[in-house]
């Protein structure tokens, strides 16, 4: 059969620039061209229960999908071998045909000048990042449209309504946008990008969603406007019948804002004069400085007219439902919080520290957030390591109202609370902790809460500690809801958050804003618009983030490998193409590479099998679920500490539910399907690399795929979002001297055999169902770390001598050759139990938990 192949958009065009070839021939193309329509549609959502039977299906329909990938490539190498004499198609053709053939829009006679291309029906914009003009260009195309991609030479950015809104509500004028883009493009801007420009920006702030006395109400300028809602036969019902249909009151006025943390701020001035002893730095005396064009809204913009604006009342369960539909009718509901000019709610005493300085890439985040002085409600993205807690802080610090903070863990509660009182100054009483084992309310009338998600969605029995928590949440209006990595959660628990807390505005925080394509259109709604996307590339030149090479190592199978790995069945096929003997080499030799420079190593498997098996054989730690608490902190612990252990092996648990330690190298031995998500997070785990301005330093993520296999595919489709990102995966065909390795595993044909027929012998039930779970809400059964048979289950049998019997070979005798590492951990843990780096341990500990 032969693969589907559809052509890419032209639009995604920048996007296949990404990988490379470090050494030797890369082989076929990269699967990067195939049907990239499918990545959205991926299981990318791995821990909503709600996506876990979708999953499933797609998880067998990518296993087709990918073997018709991999026999496709021979049919078309077979095709390319005998085209006919005379045929002048080339690759790239089928990519400017069509829909995509745009020669009919005249080229203006300097184009070669100007930076943009605009796709007339789709609002993409392709812009030269090698053009003189481009940086120009990226800082309006920022304001006023998503970024998409960013590789090296072109990046990608779409025209959205939501970008068009966000553009406005920072003062540009319709006018400015269409003159402006249309100045940068090589073409003369397209009609139907100026239709669209209009009408958008026609529409914005025209109906908004307010909270007031704890009630929401849909509020307008525009009396016909609200009538017309009324009409509709969705929004109608949805009123509040008791209230009095439309009322009419009179909007208070703005004054200017200054976000602290910014040059501008207060605390920062006046740190720069005591400093200096001089006088303090003007403010916006940057020139160009965008933030400051937009953070800075000048008192002049005061005026005493009040403006008469009209509202009715709807449910709280309503106003998702009620925001969808004005989308659809073209009237957008802005959700915006004129927080300076709120007398019913406390202020918090709260500002940053005077010697906090936010960094310009954090500045310009929030200014999308405060752009016209309110705060608007959406979702900051900025990678691992970034600083988005300090983002959060700085947003609490402006609106200085009831805040309420949202985590994954209660580990992550901890945190959060302490990065309130390190980065700003807020009285450590009014900062205060809900989880199981806290749950003290603030001192005073106003403050900060920390809780988990669970924590406020469990619909268990509460204790009556817990309700009367809950009711006190429940019977307030808060200021701000900070809402940390909102990509592992469920839609349906943000829709049971934001129904029973009410909050004046949301700040959802994330490294990667990839989900199941409708879900994240739900966090449009429950949550807002996404506000800002940093470019990865350009933090990690500044410094902020590590520089990471990312390399996809291709590992051949050998022939009786591949031969079992044809017949084999599905679950057998991943535990075939992970426990491949050249792969196994390809992981000792980096291994042990990058040890030798002084690395930290962390090896991810998301097949449980193949994770222990390899850490076994090279005698190295792992955590995985069945791993319990004292063992995973132990293992932590030395992870970080101790110089002799440098590599951790770890299952997919380490996604969300751990708080790693820090490493410089990444190595993918065994991962699932194909979650762009789960690779960015991944990778995320190495940007923090304290070292990363030293000089020539850069952190590794490498990919070990088993050539020829449906992880070839897997791969491509995971590695989608790195490469917009502007990672480029170099594909290495060969690891150089790799049979000089000392103690090479798996070197001779006899030991290959044995490990098949060991591994075929281990996993002939089924071995390992990968079920367990790193997951925060839970999937349908699987709790954590729960497993069918596998190590500790029991459903594998191990014993020396069965597998000498069934293969024949009786000088095949099976012996585990190595004592888990974790177990050497432990027993030297009891016998330097008094050992100073524990003592240090123990120390650290002990302060922490004051
Ligand atoms: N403006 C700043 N000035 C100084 N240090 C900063 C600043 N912003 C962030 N940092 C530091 O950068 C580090 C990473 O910050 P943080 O943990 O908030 O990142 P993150 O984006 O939340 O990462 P993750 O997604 O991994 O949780 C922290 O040590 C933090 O103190």
């Amino acid at each position: 059969m032969p693969p589907k192949r559809k052509a890419a958009p032209a639009s995604s065009g920048a996007s296949k620039a990404g990988r490379t070839s470090a050494m030797s021939t890369p082989g076929p193309a990269t699967p990067r061209s195939l049907d990239s329509s499918m990545m959205s549609d991926a299981e990318d959502d791995l821990n909503d229960p709600e996506v876990t039977e979708v999953q499933r299906q797609r998880e067998q329909e990518l296993g087709q999908e990918a073997d018709e990938f991999v026999n496709g490539w021979d049919l078309a190498k077979s095709h390319l071998q005998t085209r006919p004499e005379g045929w002048s198609g080339d690759a790239a053709t089928a990519y400017f045909g069509g829909r995509r053939d745009f020669s009919f829009l005249p080229l203006k006679p300097d184009h070669p000048n100007r930076p943009i291309w605009i796709d007339p029906n789709k609002g993409v914009i392709v812009l030269e990042r090698f053009n003189p003009l481009s940086e120009q260009a990226t800082d309006f195309l920022i304001t006023v449209a998503e970024p998409k991609s960013r590789p090296t030479f072109l990046h990608e950015y779409a025209l959205t309504t939501h970008s068009l809104y966000a553009a406005v509500s920072v003062g540009l004028d319709p006018k400015d946008i269409i003159n402006t883009l249309d100045r940068f493009s090589k073409t003369p801007l397209p009609a139907t990008i100026r239709k669209f420009i209009n009408k958008c920006t026609h529409s914005y702030g025209k109906v908004k969603l307010v909270l007031q006395n704890n009630k929401y109400f849909v509020e307008s300028v525009d009396a016909e406007m609200l009538e017309t809602l009324l009409k509709d036969p969705i929004i109608g019902p949805l009123r509040v019948h008791s209230s009095e249909g439309i009322t009419t009151s009179y909007a208070p006025t703005m004054g200017g804002l200054v976000i602290p943390g910014t040059k501008n701020a207060a605390g920062i001035r006046q740190a720069e004069l005591d400093k200096a002893s001089g006088k303090p730095v003007a403010p916006g005396a940057e020139a160009g400085n965008e933030a400051d064009l937009y953070a800075t809204l000048n008192d002049e913009d005061d005026d005493d007219d009040k403006t008469a604006v009209h509202s009715f009342e709807i449910n709280d369960n309503a106003v998702e439902i009620v925001q969808k539909r004005c989308l659809e009718l073209g009237y957008p509901i802005l959700e915006e919080y004129d927080f300076r000019n709120d007398d019913v709610n406390a202020n918090l005493e709260i500002d940053l520290r005077p010697n906090t300085q936010i960094r310009p890439y954090q500045e310009k985040s929030l200014s999308k957030m405060f752009g016209n002085g309110r705060a608007k409600s959406g979702i900051i993205v900025l990678p691992c390591g970034a600083g988005k807690t300090l983002v959060g802080i700085t947003a609490a610090c402006t609106i200085k109202k009831g805040i309420i903070v949202l985590c994954t863990s209660s580990m992550s509660v901890v945190q959060w609370r302490q990065e309130f009182l390190k980065w700003s100054n807020v009285n450590p009483d009014d900062v205060a902790i809900f989880t199981a084992e806290s749950k003290n309310k603030f001192s005073g009338n106003t403050g900060v809460i920390v809780t988990t998600y669970s924590m406020v969605t469990n619909n268990r029995e509460r204790s009556h500690e817990s309700k009367k928590m809950m009711d006190f949440l429940k019977g307030r209006e808060w200021g701000l809801m900070l809402l940390d990595e909102v990509h592992v959660v469920p839609a349906e628990v943000f829709r049971r958050v934001i129904s029973s807390i009410k909050s004046h505005s949301k700040l959802g925080l994330t490294a990667t804003l990839l989900r199941e394509d409708d879900k994240i259109s739900h966090l449009n709604f429950l949550i807002g618009p996404k506000l800002y996307e940093a470019n990865w590339m350009e933090l990690s030149q500044q410094g902020h983030i590590a520089k990471v090479q990312c390399a996809e190592v291709w590992c051949p199978m050998p022939t009786e490998f591949y031969d079992e790995y044809l017949r084999a069945n599905s679950r057998m096929k991943r535990t075939l193409y992970a426990m491949n003997p050249r792969k196994f080499q390809a992981c000792q030799y980096l291994i042990n590479y990058h040890e030798s420079r002084g690395d930290k190593i962390i090896v991810f498997s998301d097949e449980l099998y193949s994770l222990k098996q390899y850490a076994l054989k090279l005698n190295k730690v792992y955590i995985y679920g069945g791993t319990g608490q004292a063992e995973r902190m132990q293992v932590l612990e030395n992870f970080q500490h101790n110089p002799d252990v440098n590599t951790l092996f770890l299952s997919k648990i380490g996604d969300t539910s751990l708080d790693l330690p820090e490493a410089t190298v990444l190595i993918q031995i065994s991962s699932h399907f194909g979650s762009r998500r789960q690779e960015a997070q991944r990778l995320g785990r190495i940007l923090r690399a304290k070292r990363r301005n030293d000089e020539g330093f850069n952190a590794f993520f490498y990919s070990l795929v088993s050539k020829d296999t449906q992880e070839m595919y897997y791969s491509s489709k995971r590695q989608a979002f790195l490469v917009d990102q502007g990672y480029a995966f170099k594909v290495i065909t060969q690891l150089a001297n790799i049979e000089k390795t000392p103690d090479l595993a798996f070197a001779t044909a006899k030991e290959r055999r044995e490990l098949l027929q060991r591994t075929l012998v281990d996993n002939e039930k089924g071995g390992e169902d990968d079920v367990e779970t790193d997951d925060l809400f839970g999937k349908p059964g699987g709790g954590r770390g729960r497993k069918k048979g596998g190590f500790g289950g029991g459903g594998v049998r191990r014993t020396a001598g069965t597998l000498g019997e069934l293969s024949g070979g009786h000088d095949m005798a099976y012996i585990e050759q190595n004592k888990a590492a974790n177990k050497t951990l432990k027993k030297k843990a009891k016998e330097v139990g008094q050992n100073a780096f524990f003592k240090k341990i123990a120390r650290e500990k002990e302060r922490n938990r004051k």
